[in-house]
């Protein structure tokens, strides 16, 4: 089978063409293609197939490393673009593909950056899903003997989001994977530590549900930035500084998209007995 390996800002994707191959994906598979010492090794696999929903131009199928099938990934979806074009699956700079997540848009930009509309946040207790009783701009937890308050956000995956003072002393190791299997989100959830530098500026480290910390998360960015604006902290355009590099977010507010641009990088191609 020919893959692709690519990287958004690190978070790194084996990305398959499932158009013009016929690819019987696993979880076994995803485990196995993603291990990084028996397999190619990456945080997620995607596949790109064709769409199944007359909107969209193609389907795009996203596998944690744990093998895991999810419903969203932002640094994905801008690899995923650039894929298309790069394999002559697509000609035009813009495209809509459907996730398990809802539809997004992409659209290469002359710069080599790609813009993502990400879809409406979505905020009530059962859509994230949390088991809450009610919608909350904070939600408490006990998690490991301690009282924490978390904000929850989906963009079609699920997120936490934690706010800390500094996320270079974040107890990213102990409270992400403590969060991510906690009883209140039934579905898990990816754990996002938020400093807030300014109304334009942030710093933020995710623990990736189903592949531990990342070196940035797209669909997190986009969580965190909606949090924060839910709770008055930041304004409609934040560079999100990531461990891998920075994002830019652009929210409007409640009932509007959210809109993320970054890079899409290609490293190598190989083939892969499966
Ligand atoms: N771990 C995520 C999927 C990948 C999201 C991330 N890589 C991104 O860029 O959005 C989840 O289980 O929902």
């Amino acid at each position: 089978m020919r893959f692709v390996k690519m990287h958004g800002l690190g978070n790194d994707f084996v990305v398959i063409d499932a158009v013009r191959q016929r690819v019987e994906m696993t979880p076994e598979l995803a485990r196995r293609l993603a291990d990084r010492r028996r397999g190619i090794g990456c945080d997620q696999v995607l596949l790109v197939e064709p769409a199944a929903d007359p909107r969209a131009d193609f389907r795009y199928r996203i596998f944690n490393a744990d093998g895991g099938e999810v419903e969203q990934c932002g640094n994905g979806a801008r690899c995923l673009a650039r894929f298309v074009v790069d394999e002559g699956l697509w000609q035009a700079p813009r495209l809509v593909v459907e996730t398990r997540g809802g539809l997004v848009g992409l659209f290469l930009e002359p710069d080599g950056q790609v813009r993502v509309d990400m879809g409406p946040p979505r905020l009530e207790p059962a859509e994230i899903p949390i088991d809450a009783p009610a919608r909350a701009l904070r939600y408490p937890l006990e998690v490991e003997g301690e009282r924490v308050e978390v904000g929850a956000v989906s963009m079609g995956n699920p997120h936490a989001v934690l706010e800390v003072a500094d996320v270079a002393a974040a107890p990213v190791g102990r409270l992400g994977p403590a969060l991510q299997r906690h009883p209140a989100f039934p579905a898990g959830v990816n754990v996002g530590f938020l400093q807030v530098l300014s109304p334009e500026a942030v710093r933020l480290r995710v623990y990736e549900r189903g592949a531990g910390e990342t070196e940035a998360c797209g669909s997190g960015a986009c969580a965190a930035v909606v949090w924060g604006r839910l709770a008055g902290r930041l304004g409609p355009r934040v560079r999100v500084h990531l461990r891998g590099g920075d994002l830019v977010i652009h929210w409007p507010g409640e009932g509007e998209p959210v809109w993320m641009t970054g890079p899409a990088e290609r490293v190598f191609e190989g083939r892969i007995r499966t």
